[in-house]
């Protein structure tokens, strides 16, 4: 890692190129206390710099973190985050307590929870987020991938404790939905604990989520369901035990969501503890069926390849990995390009290197995309609150 107080300069274009560039840099800024620029924000994006999502993560940040900004608004494609210096070894100041952000438009509510929840893990007292925006949008994680997936996943390995509530959904294009995020800190002194996931087990449920909402009719959750744990069955063949696929369905009316919207979220839950978590939003046109179909054959594809993640929580992983204390382990499928970046912002910021091993388990190619599994593994910071 180079001198703490050096201003490290990011490039916001490089791999994926996206918003998670600048959510990752600010979060570890923010806890190891060290000065970035980040340039070039979403550079290869239809519309580059920050958009109200982006923007509304810093604004978090600032009240948490009480750090100096310069370039934190719409459309800036440069931002200098000054944050207060740490100690050797520790975490930067941090106030829990009671904040709130409000994107004004649908975007993501779960990508500021990815922004915010690495750095109140190590704040010095609980913390309440009242967060408004998209729970259920396109490109980002529906709010049920986070509380049927993410969450109890954190929880498990790292010890980290933390509550989510979906008050209110929003959808697209006016946002407007309610998340509250409830943040239990690591006690003083205590790293987090590493993230082993080595062995994908075998499958023993699936349970899901499948939501209608405004003026979505109440049977296109229902179809969707009754369309997931028929493919499933199907799927998995007869001797399947039914009872294992669980689907709920929530039907809000317009005065309990922001807009319409429908789609499903599952959660295959492994002997061993993996959970795998898949997901599809409805769109006008879609049949229920292909909505259905969508997420189950996600969630398949992932079950068959013997991984302990999917393909989507993988890269939100990689931050806890190198935050947490001693050496973290995953199987997964071929890297993707989120994840990709996600390891080389942690790796600039922390000075924690990855590595990237063949599944010598399951070797060779896998499911006809040519690449097959890895383990991804680093030995984290083990950072902790004086
Ligand atoms: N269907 C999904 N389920 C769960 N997580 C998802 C899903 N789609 C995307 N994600 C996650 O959401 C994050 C999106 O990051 P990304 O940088 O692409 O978005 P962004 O901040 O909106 O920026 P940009 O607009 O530049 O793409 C990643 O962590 C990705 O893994």
């Amino acid at each position: 890692m180079a001198d703490s107080a050096e201003l490290l300069e990011i490039d916001g274009s490089v791999l994926e190129g996206g918003g998670q560039i600048l959510r990752n840099a600010i979060a570890l800024a923010s806890l190891l206390g060290r000065p970035v620029q980040i340039c070039r924000i979403r550079a290869g994006r239809d519309k580059p710099g920050l958009k109200a999502q982006h923007n509304a993560g810093i604004q978090l940040l600032l009240q948490i973190v009480k750090a100096d900004c310069c370039g934190c608004q719409r459309d800036s494609q440069t931002v200098t985050f000054r944050p207060p210096p740490a100690g050797a070894g520790s975490v930067s100041a941090i106030a829990g307590g009671d904040y709130s952000e409000d994107i004004g438009t649908a975007g993501s509510v779960c990508l500021l929870v990815q922004a915010a929840l690495p750095v109140l893990a190590f704040a010095d007292s609980p913390s309440l987020l009242s967060l408004r925006g998209g729970t259920n949008v396109d490109f980002a994680p529906p709010a049920e991938h986070f509380t049927g997936t993410l969450a109890p996943l954190l929880e498990s390995t790292l010890g980290l404790r933390f509550r989510l509530s979906l008050a209110r959904r929003g959808f697209y294009p006016r946002g407007g939905g309610q998340l509250a995020l409830e943040v239990t800190p690591a006690p003083r002194g205590a790293p987090l604990a590493p993230i082993r996931l080595l062995d994908p087990g075998q499958l023993v449920r699936v349970t899901g989520v499948a939501h209608a909402c405004g003026a979505i009719p109440a049977r296109v959750a229902q179809q969707m369901a009754s369309a997931a744990r028929q493919l499933l069955l199907t799927a998995l063949g007869s001797n399947t035990d039914p009872t294992a696929f669980s689907v709920d369905i929530v039907v809000d009316k317009s005065s309990q969501s922001v807009g319409n919207g429908c789609g499903i979220s599952l959660t295959a839950h492994s002997s061993t503890g993996c959970l795998l978590g898949a997901n599809a939003i409805g769109r006008r046109g879609v049949p229920a069926h292909d909505v259905a179909a969508e997420a189950v054959n996600q969630l398949l594809a992932d079950v068959k390849r013997g991984v302990c993640i999917d393909v989507h929580t993988q890269d939100q992983l990689v931050i806890f990995m190198a935050l947490a204390e001693g050496e973290s382990a995953i199987r997964v499928g071929p890297l993707t390009l989120h994840t990709r970046t996600a390891v080389h912002v942690a790796e600039m910021l922390t000075g924690v290197k990855f590595s990237v091993s063949e599944d010598t388990t399951k070797p060779g190619k896998t499911d006809g995309d040519g690449e097959g599994n890895c383990v991804l593994s680093c030995r984290g910071l083990g950072l902790k609150r004086d």
